[in-house]
């Protein structure tokens, strides 16, 4: 089985690569889905959560906006989230593969925002990279509700830069001139890795 690692920044089209991957028919699993679901309600991590940081869950689930500002720009706060959180994502990543290998599935993606901070470059045969001009970047990302230039610049000063990012892939995957053209590298990838 081959696995294919796919990252970029924030607001790159990552989420949007993706989901070209499974109309593709690629399995995909996705870290930050696996980290929403592990602080939803009854999620294995609420627990651990709300003991390090104290009134951030209200009816058995975390507020990740609320999360999000205390951790955002507070780096130590944020290691502390992420050794609560990366191990539980590493487990469920971890069964994804098991599963897909018994399956007999030729090709596996495993999307990851923080791919090269953590080292998931080793777990991966080929990564490609999400990308667009940063002017792009920060009108996508500025759209969303509850994002601030501020909050923006404290979680790009927390991610690997994306020249750096780009540097380390196999594939570059252009986001700022449409759709089409990820799409079709993105079809290009799949049949030489599943060959
Ligand atoms: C802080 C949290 C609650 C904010 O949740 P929220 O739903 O508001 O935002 P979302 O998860 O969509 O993230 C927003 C952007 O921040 C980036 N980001 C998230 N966590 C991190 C991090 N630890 N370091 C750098 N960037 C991060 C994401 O890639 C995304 O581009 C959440 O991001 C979180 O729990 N992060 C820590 C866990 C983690 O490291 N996740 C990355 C995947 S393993
Ligand atoms: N190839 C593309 N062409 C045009 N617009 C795109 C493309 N890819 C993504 N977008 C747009 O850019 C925005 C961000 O895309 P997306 O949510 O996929 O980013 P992301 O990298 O997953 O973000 P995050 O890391 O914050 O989760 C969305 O509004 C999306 O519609």
């Amino acid at each position: 089985m081959k696995v294919l690692g796919l990252t970029g920044s924030i607001g790159m089209g990552k989420s949007t690569a993706a989901a070209m991957l499974r109309r593709l028919g690629v399995p995909v699993h996705d870290a930050d889905a696996t980290v929403h679901r592990l602080m939803g309600q009854g999620g294995a991590a609420v627990t651990a959560v709300a003991a390090a940081f104290p009134g951030v869950v209200t009816d058995g689930a975390v507020d990740r906006r609320e999360l999000g500002r205390r951790v955002f720009g507070r780096p130590a706060e944020l290691k502390r989230l992420e050794a609560i959180l990366h191990p539980l994502v590493r487990r469920a990543e971890t069964a994804f593969l098991k599963r897909h290998r018994r399956y007999g599935t030729k090709l596996v993606v495993l999307d990851i925002p923080l791919l090269f901070e953590t080292g998931g470059e080793r777990r991966c045969d080929r990564v490609a990279v999400v990308s667009c001009p940063a002017f792009l970047q920060a009108q996508r990302v500025l759209r969303r509700p509850g994002m601030s230039a501020e909050r923006l610049a404290a979680i790009l000063a927390q991610q690997t830069p994306d020249v750096e990012k780009r540097r380390r892939a196999d594939f570059v995957l252009r986001s700022g001139v449409g759709r089409v053209p990820v799409l079709r590298a993105l079809k290009r990838i799949v049949t030489v890795m599943r060959s």
